[in-house]
């Protein structure tokens, strides 16, 4: 069987007064496995996250990468192979650079500056100009602009945009179509699937909608209480429906 190129084994999380967050958490996360998050408010997601991206410390368990104990690197490395994506749209992005400069700023990440590449040129704008308009909401016409003067949809388009540049072994999308009007969820929930599928990649989604985490993806997990009460990818998530979804949201 194939290696997972993430495996969490065991992992506990405390705050505070000795306080499980999470309770020997067990996951292994495989090569273009594009997983939807649910679970109760409080029940651990983006604890989850933060626990994988660094940014929380774990009290023990062993978190691998390729087999690699990373549990004592910095969140800063890593960034060179974590991507992640915040509900709010005013994350991830520098808001007084263009989106042009935004999105060259995400291509140099992690790389030496060697090989740093020359600059906007005529054909990185055409180049941005092509992917972004796969995003289907004008990014495309707004190249020039300072990414603060943009609408949230378009903000949370070129975060993703910029999370995926340098193809990342793991994307953390947490909530990232939340903050928006249904219509723009929808459209950045379209573009994100097509981008994942069509790039195979591995991505976990933390989401409130229980559509969306029907439709979307291969495997499904839930959290309760600081641990995973549901895994089901394939067949098996494809037989799921939202009322025995429910039946796992135990407060
Ligand atoms: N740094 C922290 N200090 C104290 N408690 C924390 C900390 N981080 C998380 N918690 C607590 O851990 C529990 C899990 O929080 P977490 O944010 O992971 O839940 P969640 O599933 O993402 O919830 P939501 O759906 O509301 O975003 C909550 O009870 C939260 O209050």
């Amino acid at each position: 069987m194939t290696e997972p190129v993430f495996s969490l084994k065991d992992i506990i999380v405390t705050v505070g007064d000795n306080v499980q967050i999470l309770k020997s958490l067990s996951l292994d996360i495989y090569d273009g496995d594009f997983i939807t998050v649910l679970g109760t408010n409080g029940a651990g997601k983006s604890t989850l996250f933060n626990t994988i991206a660094g940014n929380l410390a774990i009290n023990s368990g062993q978190l691998l990468h390729h087999g690699h104990n990373i549990a004592h690197e910095s969140a800063v490395a890593r960034t060179n192979y974590i991507a992640r994506v915040f509900q709010d749209p005013k994350m991830g992005t520098a808001p007084r650079m263009t989106v042009a400069e935004n999105l060259l700023l995400a291509e140099n990440r992690g790389r030496k500056r060697t090989l740093r590449s020359r600059g906007l040129t005529k054909e990185k704008l055409t180049e941005y100009a092509q992917i972004t308009q796969v995003m289907g909401n004008n990014l495309d016409t707004r190249l020039n602009t300072a990414t603060g003067n943009l609408s949230g949809g378009q903000r949370q388009a070129l975060s993703f945009l910029m999370a995926t540049r340098v193809k990342p072994e793991l994307l953390l999308l947490d909530e990232h179509t939340a903050a928006l009007d249904p219509k723009t969820s929808e459209q950045l929930m379209l573009a994100t699937n097509q981008q994942v599928t069509q790039n195979k990649l591995t991505a976990l989604m933390i989401t409130h909608n229980l559509t969306d985490a029907l439709k979307y993806g291969n495997r499904l997990l839930i959290l309760n209480a600081g641990n995973i009460v549901l895994d089901v990818r394939g067949d098996d998530k494809v037989a799921l429906d939202e009322a025995q979804i429910l039946k796992y949201f135990i407060v």
